[in-house]
């Protein structure tokens, strides 16, 4: 796939099948959230609860009940919670290498998957402290391998019990269990930094859903979809990016504009890959939406662009667009060495929508991708607007 970001949230572009099939097992203060969208229907509380109960109401929206999930990943960072570490000094192996010399090892196979999978989205971490760096490789390694399981080549065995399966690998790498070296990677990370298990569950729900689901009735169930698969991403990255120590922002709104980063990358996937998906039987457009443009799934599969189409991507664009500019005000706040990867991928998926347009709206046939020319000079752009963030410190 194309680029930058691309290489970050799309790998597969760099990745050959049989590359991935080795990575698949077995085969602060509280306020509301910038978002006036949000502001109009959460009422907001201080009492934190468990995205489970959320779901146990269904009168509200998938907006409110992800953001209970907001505030929760908001508070765990200000409690500065942490699992067990894990035991690496000792232990000496036949081959002479310590446990340590190992975790060295696991973290560095990790930025490798990374910088073989997401080549300029491992460069931007370069610049981040070696500590982060290797944390962010950790969780970035995970999140591919679990989309591997229902997007890679061994996808038509994958079973809801093979999700089950691997769910409980996560319940064991979090609590110090790592069943291979990369998950041992993951499993140090989670014990230095106050990442909390519940975006990883709530990531491997959302390949439940691809298991199953190939119609979305309404943008509130495909937020939720976005969320599982993508939200979660800003959810897992904030706790190890950090937060720039002057901040004033609150936690709950640096977690918030995270998680429109991942919303708004998996809705311009979405657009972008409409007619890739629509192949695969999948439409993740919102039915209703569809019909109110007077369109149908048989406009999708014909794949013919016409003015009610390009009215209704207009439309989706514009969503996108408006995700993308909640998430801005969030990266100014992150520490500042994790600035400038979160700018050029935000910078350049957001180029992925003046593509779409470009292509006049025929997302059927071609593939909108940012061109090299465009990536060369978003790069030193995201890292001025790094340089300029306001705390850089
Ligand atoms: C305050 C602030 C703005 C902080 C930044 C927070 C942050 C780092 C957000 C990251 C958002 C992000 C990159 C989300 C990924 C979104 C995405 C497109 C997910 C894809 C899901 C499945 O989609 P699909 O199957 O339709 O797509 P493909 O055809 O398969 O491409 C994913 C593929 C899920 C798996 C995600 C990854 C492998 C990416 C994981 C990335 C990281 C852990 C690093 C994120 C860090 C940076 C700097 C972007
Ligand atoms: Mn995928």
């Amino acid at each position: 796939m194309a680029g930058v970001l691309l290489w970050v949230v799309c790998p597969k572009e760099n990745a050959t099948t049989t590359q991935l099939l080795s990575l698949i097992p077995g085969s602060g203060k509280q306020q509301r959230p910038s978002s006036s969208r949000l502001c109009s229907r959460v009422k907001f509380s201080t009492k934190v609860s468990a995205f489970s109960s959320a779901v146990a109401n269904p009168a509200r929206s998938s907006e409110e009940k992800v953001y209970e999930v907001v505030l929760k990943q908001a508070a765990l960072v200000k409690q500065q919670r942490r699992v067990r570490a894990l035991d690496f000094t000792s232990t000496v192996g036949n081959d002479g290498m310590n446990n340590w010399d190992l975790l060295n090892e696991a973290y560095e196979r990790c930025g490798e998957v990374c910088a073989e999978y997401a080549k300029t989205f491992y460069l931007g971490t370069l610049l981040m402290t070696p500590e982060r760096r290797r944390a962010v490789w950790a969780i970035y390694v995970w999140c591919r391998r679990t989309d591997e399981l229902v997007d890679g080549p061994n996808a038509s065995h994958i079973t809801p019990r093979a999700l089950d399966r691997w769910e409980k690998r996560l319940d064991d790498l979090f609590e110090g269990r790592p069943y291979d070296m990369l998950d041992a990677a993951l499993s140090d990370t989670v014990a230095k930094y106050p990442v909390d298990i519940q975006p990883f569950r709530d990531m491997i729900e959302g390949m439940r859903l691809d298991l199953y689901k190939s119609r979305y009735m309404n943008f509130d169930e495909l937020y939720l979809y976005c969320y599982y698969v993508a939200g979660t991403v800003g959810l897992m990255s904030v706790p190890v990016m950090g937060i720039a120590p002057k901040s004033k922002a609150t936690t709950e709104s640096v977690y918030n504009a995270a998680l429109a980063l991942g919303i708004a990358n998996q809705l311009t996937n979405i657009l972008r890959d409409v007619g890739e998906d629509a192949r695969r039987g999948r439409v993740y457009l919102p039915q209703d939406e569809l019909a109110r443009a007077g369109l149908s799934d048989e406009d999708i599969f014909r794949g013919e662009v016409t003015d009610k189409w390009r009215s209704f991507m207009k439309d989706q664009i514009q969503r996108a667009r408006k995700f993308f500019d909640e998430a801005e005000s969030g990266v100014a706040q992150l520490s500042a060495a994790s600035r400038w990867p979160v700018w050029a991928s935000l910078m350049l998926y957001r180029q992925i929508l003046d593509a779409i347009e470009t292509n006049d709206y025929d997302n059927f046939t071609k593939r909108a991708y940012v061109g090299k020319a465009k990536k060369f000079v978003s790069l030193p752009v995201a890292y001025g607007k790094a340089l300029m963030g306001v705390y850089n410190r």
